[in-house]
Order: C-alpha cells, then sequence, then structure tokens
C-alpha cells in the first residue's frame, strides 16, 4: 500500500553541503499571485531561443499537415543530428555552435517565464524526501528528471483531454510551465518524451544553461498527423557539461520480435568529473494504449538487451528513466524489475514498504474516461547506486478535479526526480 512520505525534506533546491544548486526559490512555492501594476519587460531569452532556430522552426512550419514528404525530411535531418555515428564520435552530438552561445542566467529565465505566467494560478509544492540520510557519500549527487512533457502536436491535436481548456495548452505559455519545473529542480541530468520543440525551444535554451542534449525523434511520430505540428516527437537527453563528460552514445530503435517498431531509446555512458566514476544512462518511451502488452514486452527485452551490451555485462553502473506505458502488473516491468542487471524502480522508495509503486504518475480525462496510472519509471543498478531522495508526488487534491494537463501544470505525466549517488562500501563489478 502506497503511503504519504514520513520524512519529507522541504528544500525544493536544496543539496548536499557541496552548494553546488544556487538557483532561487522558485515560482512553484509562491501561493499568492505578484505585484500586479509592474510593467514586464519583453522576454528576450525565451525570444532569442526561437529565433536562434529559426531554421529548424521555418523547416518545421513548411511541413504539410498530414506527415508528407517534408515532415520525414525534418525527421531525417533530426536523426542525422542525433546519429548513431556519434557512438564513435561523441563530439558529433554537440551542435556547431552549442560552446559559442551566450551562457544565460536561470534567475533571469525563470523571471521571464514567470513574467509569461502570471495570468496563472500558482504552481503547486513538491517535496524531496529524504531517503537514506545515513549514507556517506564524498562526492555531490546526481540529480536525474524523468518526464513526459506531453507533445504539443499531440496534445492539442490527438489526445483528447476532454477536461483540459484550449487555453491551459498554449504552446506559448506551457513550454514556460515546462521550463519553469526543470529550473526549480535543476536535474544535472534530464531525461525526456514526447519532445516535439526540441530544436527551437529546448536545445538553445538548455544548452545556454549548460547542458549538452541529444534528441532521437520517433521513425513515424504520431505529431506529423496533426495540422500545423512543429516535427515530429521523441527522446530527449540533456545532461550538465560541468558535471559529466560523454563517453558513448547509442541511439537504439527498439525492435520487437525481431521486427523494427516506431519506439526508440538514447543511452549515453557519462563520466562524473567530480569522482571519475563511470554510468550508463538511458531513456525511453514504449509503445503505448492497451493490447499492446506483448510489444512493450518485446520492446523493453530489446532494450534490456541492448543495456547488457553498453553495461558490458552490468559493469557499469545503470540508470534507466522512461514513460513505460506499462502499468507494475506488466510483464514488461518484470522483465526489468528481474533483469540480470540487477534494476530496482527507484520511486518504489516512496511507500511505506519499499515494495509499492506509487499510486499514479499520470492522471487524465478523455472522451473514455479517467486514465489514472502508473506508467513512468527511474530503474537503477541497486547495488551500485544508492536514491538519497525522490520529489514527491501530487496529491489527488492537488491535482485537482479536472486532472492534468491543467493551468498550473503542464503534461498529463508528473516529473519523477532523484538524487543518486555511487555506493562506495561496494566492490566495483557487483552491481
Ligand atoms: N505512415 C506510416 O507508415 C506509419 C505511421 N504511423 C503513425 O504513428 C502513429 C502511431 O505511433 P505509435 O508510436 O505506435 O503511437 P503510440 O500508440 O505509442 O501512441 C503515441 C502517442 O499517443 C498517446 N496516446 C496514448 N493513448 C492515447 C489515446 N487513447 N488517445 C490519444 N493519444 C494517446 C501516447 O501518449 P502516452 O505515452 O503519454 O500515453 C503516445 O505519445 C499512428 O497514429 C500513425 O500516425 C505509424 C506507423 C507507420
Ligand atoms: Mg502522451
Amino acid at each position: 500500500m502506497y503511503q504519504s512520505p514520513r520524512r519529507l525534506c522541504s528544500a525544493l533546491l536544496q543539496r548536499d553541503a557541496s552548494g553546488l544548486r544556487r538557483l532561487p526559490t522558485p515560482g512553484l512555492r509562491r501561493q499568492s499571485p505578484p505585484p500586479a501594476a509592474a510593467p514586464r519587460p519583453a522576454p528576450r531569452l525565451l525570444a532569442a531561443a526561437s529565433a536562434a532556430s529559426g531554421a529548424a522552426r521555418s523547416c518545421s512550419r513548411t511541413v504539410c499537415p498530414m506527415g508528407n514528404g517534408t515532415s520525414r525530411l525534418y525527421s531525417a535531418l533530426a536523426k542525422t543530428l542525433s546519429s548513431s555515428a556519434a557512438s564513435q564520435h561523441p563530439e558529433y552530438l554537440v551542435s556547431p555552435d552549442a560552446e559559442h552561445l551566450e551562457p544565460i542566467d536561470p534567475k533571469e529565465l525563470l523571471e521571464e517565464c514567470r513574467a509569461v505566467l502570471h495570468t496563472r494560478p500558482p504552481r503547486f509544492q513538491r517535496d524531496f524526501v529524504d531517503l537514506r540520510t545515513d549514507c556517506p557519500s564524498s562526492h555531490p549527487p546526481i540529480r536525474v528528471m524523468q518526464w513526459n512533457i506531453l507533445a504539443q502536436a499531440l496534445g492539442e491535436g490527438k489526445d483528447n483531454f476532454v477536461q483540459c481548456p484550449v487555453e491551459a495548452l498554449k504552446w506559448e505559455e506551457r513550454k514556460c510551465l515546462i521550463l519553469e519545473e526543470i529550473l526549480a529542480y535543476h536535474p544535472d541530468i534530464l531525461c525526456l518524451q514526447e519532445v516535439d520543440h526540441y530544436f527551437d525551444t529546448f536545445q538553445p535554451l538548455l544548452g545556454r544553461l549548460g547542458y549538452q542534449g541529444t534528441f532521437f525523434p520517433k521513425p513515424w511520430s504520431p505529431c506529423l498527423d496533426v495540422e500545423h505540428n512543429n516535427g515530429p516527437d521523441g527522446c530527449a537527453l540533456f545532461f550538465l557539461q560541468n558535471r559529466f563528460k560523454l563517453v558513448n552514445s547509442a541511439n537504439i530503435r527498439l525492435t520487437a520480435m525481431t521486427l523494427k517498431t516506431n519506439q526508440v531509446a538514447i543511452a549515453q555512458t557519462l563520466e562524473c568529473k567530480e569522482s571519475s566514476r563511470q554510468f550508463c544512462i538511458a531513456v525511453t518511451h514504449l509503445k503505448a494504449r492497451p493490447g499492446w502488452e506483448r510489444f512493450r514486452s518485446a520492446q523493453g527485452c530489446d532494450l534490456l538487451q541492448n543495456l547488457q551490451n553498453i553495461t558490458h555485462g552490468a559493469k557499469v553502473p545503470l540508470i534507466v528513466c522512461g514513460d513505460f506505458n506499462a502499468e507494475p502488473t506488466e510483464e514488461v516491468y518484470k522483465h526489468f524489475a528481474s533483469s540480470s542487471l540487477n534494476l530496482s524502480s527507484a520511486y518504489k522508495l516512496l511507500s511505506a514498504d519499499g515494495q509499492s509503486e506509487p499510486p499514479y504518475t499520470t492522471w487524465k480525462i478523455r472522451t473514455s474516461g479517467e486514465c489514472r496510472h502508473t506508467l513512468d519509471y527511474i530503474w537503477y543498478s541497486q547495488h551500485a547506486l544508492r536514491v538519497r531522495s525522490a520529489l514527491d508526488l501530487l496529491t489527488e487534491e492537488q491535482i485537482g478535479p479536472n486532472r492534468l494537463p491543467s493551468f498550473n501544470y503542464p503534461s498529463d505525466h508528473l516529473s519523477l526526480v532523484c538524487d543518486f549517488s555511487f555506493n562506495e562500501e561496494e566492490p566495483d563489478g557487483l552491481l
């Protein structure tokens, strides 16, 4: 039975004594609206991001609505920019001008987001649950965020969130809610699904915040069927360049029973600059919908096999983030829980017995009715890594009667955030 956490660590942005995090208290905590009369400066950083990616944007804007050849070209372009050739040449993953981009101040970007969102209701406060205060670590933790951010084209054109007003989905504001959430928790590693604004929003902005990003679009993204789409959706993986060095990267098109599928994953081996320790981080988004359980299971087996190879038979610690589109009762969950990679699901640690997944990670209302499911997970090598804390989920009351997305939460999936450290008591190789 899932219960509320016992020990709450109220510091939304608080980190270990390292003092690495110096972000201001974010808008998430504000319970009263900001003063009304102050003039609002034009959003300089947000506008610059869109302008900087004009080429990619105009490419996608010329796309004919129904996923024609131009859409495929966009998809091919995206794939080229994050191609598997990068496995051998990691430097190719950095877009050519990334190092020359002017860094931006996260406080300034947060202020711009708040200004854009000034008519929106206050955002929810979520607390980190302190899970292992007794576990010593000589290095700052690694903060990982898993989030299906909801593709703009799907949210507006396919998902049928019948209780969500269309104004709540306006991209110019919804993107600020997404950015605000990322800035609030400031993850070292960000694993996203349903990203259909990589080139015009996330890559330029997160790049200037110090992240290195990789995008792998779905081969036949359903976004391309939506009128005025912004290109295909896919998985994106970002990590802070001042904390990690990229060792290896693989873009994986998942197979099911030897057939290539429409689902993808990105797996990267990173080296921590502080400790010189290596680990693998992967992000995926498995096939959605009921009736596809065996297909998801096969995709999961393929991903596990790929990760076996990438981690040299579990010799490298592993973190796998994903929207698995599968409840814990499904076969694919069981494959992950019992694999020889020795993985455990981090969010189980929030339950009273440490054995139960949260009651939901996504909650929406479609024409078919209410959909409340646990589908999103952060798996980790349970002997090599420790979960120091995890971000609590929203309560039913906070989510509200119309569920998600809403005016104060941008996606139908909740973000999951964990702080990991290496288990320094564990001998290398026993993962
Ligand atoms: N032209 C071609 O030859 C081909 C085209 N396609 C295109 O790909 C699409 C299927 O892609 P695929 O990746 O398998 O899609 P999925 O079934 O995996 O779903 C795609 C998205 O739909 C969302 N979704 C889940 N349930 C529902 C629902 N009940 N109503 C609306 N949206 C939902 C999912 O969100 P979440 O994960 O959050 O639940 C997911 O992001 C087709 O619609 C087609 O357009 C596919 C193959 C070939
Ligand atoms: Mg979705």
